[in-house]
């Protein structure tokens, strides 16, 4: 007889007792999630949680000290995920002294995306008037969202993007958001970080992080009624002053794995450090 129950898809991202000391101090203390794939996961919590280190362990450019993390299928930071994986930093990491436009044609020529995909990309982030101003005369806020047209090219599977809509109007944070929801539903998988509790409603699921432990992994309509909560902020408060944290779920399947360490990152930036 046929099985009739759905076969899960497997996980875009899967962390397995992750623990990461930076500067002699436990950051991540064996934390396990889930994200699943096509869809927008946003990664909560209060600065200096570990959302970064997280994010960095993600696109394999951070030591770790236990634990394993797989991407797309292969171990975090594999060469085999260059292409399949975009980053944005927190930090622009674009060239001051070249136009929109050449930034990202220089981006496209280092991945090997297609050469209209330049024009794709700035138009996606909403850039097209600005394409043939120097990057270093623009606002901060364009400068960031050059750095997320770099993220884009080739169409990557995965995006992380560590607070990419800080510092932005709220018509330009909310036309982002539309973006990525339109990435999703495309297929691709967001893992988003942000301390704008109200950023969370716009996601799919939501990871709660404090002090490099997670407090919840939830959708964000299960969250507030697990915690009785009216908004996110709340939520987080409630779960803070909670009995215990919710306890990490442990993944119950291993995905395959892969080799060797290096992500795409706009600025080229590579390797590990602490
Ligand atoms: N290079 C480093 N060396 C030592 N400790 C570090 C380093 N970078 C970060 N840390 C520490 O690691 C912890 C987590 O930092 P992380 O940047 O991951 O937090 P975050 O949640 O992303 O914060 P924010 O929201 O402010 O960006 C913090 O206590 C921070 O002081």
């Amino acid at each position: 007889m046929m099985n009739s129950s759905p076969v899960a898809a497997p996980p875009a991202i899967r962390v397995t007792g992750l623990t990461v000391t930076r500067g002699g101090n436990p950051v991540l203390q064996g934390l396990s999630l889930d994200v699943a794939a096509g869809s927008i996961t946003g990664l909560l919590g209060p600065s200096g949680c570990g959302k970064t280190t997280l994010l960095r362990s993600i696109v394999g450019v951070q030591k770790t000290t236990a634990g394993r993390v797989e991407v797309l299928g292969a171990e975090a930071g594999s060469a085999v995920l260059r292409r399949r994986v975009g980053y944005v930093t927190q930090a622009p990491s674009v060239y001051g002294d070249l136009s929109v436009a050449e930034n990202l044609r220089y981006f496209a020529a280092v991945l090997g995306a297609p050469a209209d995909d330049p024009a794709r990309v700035i138009a996606q982030v909403g850039l097209s008037a600005h394409r043939e101003t120097l990057t270093a005369r623009l606002s901060g806020g364009q400068r960031a969202r050059v750095s997320l047209a770099a993220a884009l090219l080739g169409s990557p599977e995965l995006l992380v993007l560590d607070e990419p809509t800080v510092g932005l109007d709220p018509v330009l944070r909310q036309e982002l958001w539309q973006l990525f929801r339109q990435l999703a539903d495309a297929g691709a998988t967001l893992l988003v970080s942000s301390h704008v509790m109200d950023e969370a409603a716009r996601c799919d699921r939501l990871l709660l992080m404090r002090e490099g432990r997670l407090l919840a992994d939830d959708t964000p309509a299960e969250l507030l009624s697990r915690t009785g909560a009216a908004d996110v902020d709340s939520a987080f408060l409630a779960l803070v002053a909670g009995p215990a944290p919710a306890a990490a779920h442990t993944p119950s399947a291993q995905a395959p794995s892969a080799q060797v360490p290096s992500a795409q990152a706009p600025s080229g930036k590579s390797g590990t450090s602490s």
